[in-house]
């Protein structure tokens, strides 16, 4: 039974807020495991990385160069791909790759009033840590969504990590990774697999950036090892929020309910409805529908323990509640979904109408899908071209763009009591060449 929270119930403040509380990425039991696997991998290097991997994903090998696919490999997968599933995945690169062609920033540069030559210049990192997911399912749409960001941005290399459950990788990964020209593929996983990027290991070179999605487990190594090496944001379990009236399709509306729920026992599926007899409509389509999934257990789990649908007496409330949440995905179901979007204040993606369901941009829309969950929509964005560059600024004086501004600076060093730094612009301007 998932639960059942109405707005005009007395109790559904409490329950409301437990509901946001629920995260499993933002456990303390998952924390503490995860600094312990950081620590090991910082300490022992290969020999940590090669223990855990054994120990996480039954994945047994002496050495962690044995755990490198070359290019040819990824190549070979992508050559023996059937024909329909290649055209499907280059229809996906390509669309992913349009999209993020338009977010490559410009910078700008000129002379302002005072004659002072000021700029902003963007750069790529050097090296790029692509996290794909593999535990419980293969995602090759997730390197397409970590790899062409990168490769659009101009970063060099391209590190991507991939868990193997028993030695596997799906080949569509592998000829993902050939489509979207990753550089550097290991069979790693999990927060050992941030740890060797973040701090690198005697065979894997450090990245400068993590990004990409995963479990708990890795949302959280992510976390633990900001400031090492930057991170995009906290990609953790999948979240979908669906706003939806009485003029849907109760089924169609599970089904968006069911698509994330299958991602993992962690994620977590909302529904808001202005329609108590919709919403047990749709509670009753979720329960015809999960036997039939292959991933029944999975949803089962997630859809109980972490789902809720909320009755409003009103879609006027729908909006406060909604930023709330703050979802990863946000479904507006309802007609004229582009005027509610516009009191979306909080969610990694807006989905718009009927027709527009969550699961078409988790392939083939264009966006990226490696969106911010647990609450840091709030303050956070999806995966971009400009999460892999840094901004530099630049500044020229010439001596009488310098006369015009240093008196100023002058004043406030002298106030900060900071002698050198009025000394070296008064220099220029009492001592000039
Ligand atoms: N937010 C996003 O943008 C986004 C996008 C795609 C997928 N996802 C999410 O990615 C996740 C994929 O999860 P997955 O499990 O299939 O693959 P995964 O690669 O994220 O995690 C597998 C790894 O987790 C580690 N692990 C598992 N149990 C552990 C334990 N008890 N202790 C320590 N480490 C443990 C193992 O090292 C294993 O290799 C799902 O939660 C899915 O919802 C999120
Ligand atoms: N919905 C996931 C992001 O939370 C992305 C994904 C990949 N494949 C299917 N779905
Ligand atoms: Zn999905």
């Amino acid at each position: 039974m998932t639960a059942r929270l109405d707005f005009n119930q007395a109790d559904f403040e409490p329950q409301f807020a437990a509901l946001l509380d629920s995260k499993r990425e933002s456990d303390q039991d998952v924390a503490d495991i995860v600094a312990s696997i950081l620590a090991r991998v910082r300490n022992e290097g290969d020999a940590a990385l090669l223990d855990l991997t054994a120990q996480f994903d039954h994945f047994q090998q002496d050495n962690v160069a044995a755990l490198a696919i070359s290019k040819a490999e990824m190549q070979s997968a992508l050559d023996e791909l059937d024909p329909t599933l290649r055209a499907a995945l280059v229809t996906a690169c390509d669309r992913i790759r349009a999209f993020h062609e338009k977010q490559v920033p410009d910078g700008f540069g000129g002379l302002d009033d005072d004659g002072v030559a000021l700029a902003m210049r963007y750069t790529p990192v050097d090296a790029a840590g692509l996290y794909v997911p593999g535990g419980k399912a293969a995602y090759p749409s997730s390197v397409l969504m970590n790899a062409i960001p990168a490769a659009v941005a101009g970063v060099e290399r391209r590190v991507m990590v991939v868990p193997a459950p028993d030695g596997y990788v799906n080949p569509l990964v592998l000829a993902a990774a050939a489509l979207a020209d990753v550089t550097e593929v290991w069979r790693i996983g999990g927060a050992q697999a941030v740890a060797a990027l973040a701090y690198g290991t005697q065979s894997i070179a450090p990245v400068d950036k993590i990004v990409g999605p995963g479990n708990a487990f890795v949302a959280t190594a992510k976390r633990q090892v900001f400031g090492t090496v930057g991170i995009d944001s906290i990609a953790g379990p999948s979240e979908i929020l669906v706003i939806a009236d009485a003029q849907n399709d109760p089924e169609w509306i599970a089904a968006d309910l069911l698509s994330q729920a299958e991602h993992d026992e962690a994620a977590q599926s909302i529904m808001i409805t202005d329609d108590a007899d919709f919403a047990d409509a749709v509670d009753a389509a979720v329960a015809a529908m999960l036997p039939r999934l292959d991933r029944v257990a999975v949803a089962s789990q997630s859809w109980a323990d972490n789902g809720a649908i909320i009755t409003v007496p009103d879609m006027a409330k729908m909006p406060e509640l909604a930023n709330r949440i703050a979802a990863e995905h946000l479904e507006l179901a309802l007609d004229d979904p582009e005027k509610w979007a516009g009191d979306i204040r909080h969610a990694g993606a807006i989905f718009l109408g009927r027709y527009t369901p969550e699961a078409i941009g988790d392939y083939v829309a264009g966006p990226n899908h490696v969106l911010p969950t647990a609450r840091t929509a709030k303050f956070s964005s999806g995966l971009g071209v400009v999460d892999f560059m840094k901004r530099t600024t630049l500044v020229g004086c010439d001596a009488a763009s310098f006369a015009k501004i240093a008196p100023a600076g002058v004043k406030l060093a002298n106030a900060e009591g900071l002698g050198a730094h009025a000394l070296s612009m008064t220099i220029r301007m009492t001592k000039p060449v």
